[in-house]
């Protein structure tokens, strides 16, 4: 049983289409990977489930709740955490600042939960987000974004510009996360570090799924690479 289903989505920017009809699941607890080619619309889905850009046709389910007409306050509210790939902390404020803007409950207890993940902020709680390192700030994303007690945590690229053994803590800590059951939507360049921790994923090409399978699955297909050059891809619409 799927939290978030995506069917046939279509969007895009200005008069362009850049999503072509994809669709994909995500059960609770389950780590699913988008990975392609640049510019295959692996963002351009995130945006296009939270609402930053309009959807021009299909449908988006976040446990039996159709979103895909909300607006993202709503959407947000509905339980999706998003944490883009740029811009995803507020470089003049404090560690500590981050977990006091916005939403309501008892902050201190989220806190103390969200610090559960990431230990690695607590010592930093009086530092701003500027003087962290990118692993650092990359967590504090997540944990901003886990405040909210979110179902589905859509990740744009969280291992961008992080060194290896980095990328790997980052991961780890998604794998936590998703065992705690929240359903995690990754999009990832890194497929070597991503698809091994990923229970099922999608490689999408211009705009269409193209190949499927877990995440160990895809990253012995050999297929994968003529995705990646852009010839070939089996096109086949994903199971409902
Ligand atoms: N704000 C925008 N306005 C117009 N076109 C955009 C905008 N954002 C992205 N695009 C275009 O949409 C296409 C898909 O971009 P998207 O960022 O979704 O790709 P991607 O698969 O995530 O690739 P990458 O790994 O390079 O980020 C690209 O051709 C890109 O130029």
């Amino acid at each position: 049983m799927s939290l978030l289903e995506v069917r046939t989505l279509v969007a895009g920017y200005g008069d362009a289409n850049i999503l072509n009809g994809v669709s994909l699941d995500v059960a609770a607890g389950r780590i699913v990977t988008l990975i392609g080619p640049n510019g295959a619309g692996k963002s351009t889905v995130l945006k296009a489930i939270t609402g930053l850009i309009n959807r021009r046709g299909g449908t988006v389910t976040l446990d039996g709740l159709e979103i895909s007409a909300l607006a993202t306050e709503q959407i947000i509210a509905a339980g999706v955490g998003y944490v883009p790939q740029v811009a995803n902390v507020f470089p003049s404020l404090t560690v500590a600042e981050h977990f006091a803007i916005g939403g309501g409950g008892d902050r201190a207890e989220a806190r103390e939960r969200v610090l559960g993940y990431f230990p690695l902020l607590r010592p930093q709680l009086r530092k701003m987000a500027s003087v962290l390192s990118g692993g650092e700030r990359q967590m504090l994303a997540m944990a901003r974004a886990l405040m909210l007690r979110p179902k589905l945590l859509l990740l744009d690229e969280p291992s961008a510009a992080l060194a290896p053994q980095i990328v790997q803590s980052v991961f780890d800590r998604i794998a936590a996360i998703a065992r705690d059951g929240v359903a995690v939507l990754l999009v990832e360049q890194n497929v070597k570090a991503a698809l091994p921790i990923s229970d099922y994923a999608y490689a999408l090409q211009v705009g269409r799924n193209a190949l499927e399978g877990t995440g160990p699955e895809l990253l012995d297909d050999p297929r994968l690479h003529d995705v990646y050059l852009g010839v070939g891809g089996s096109q086949k619409p994903s199971p409902a």
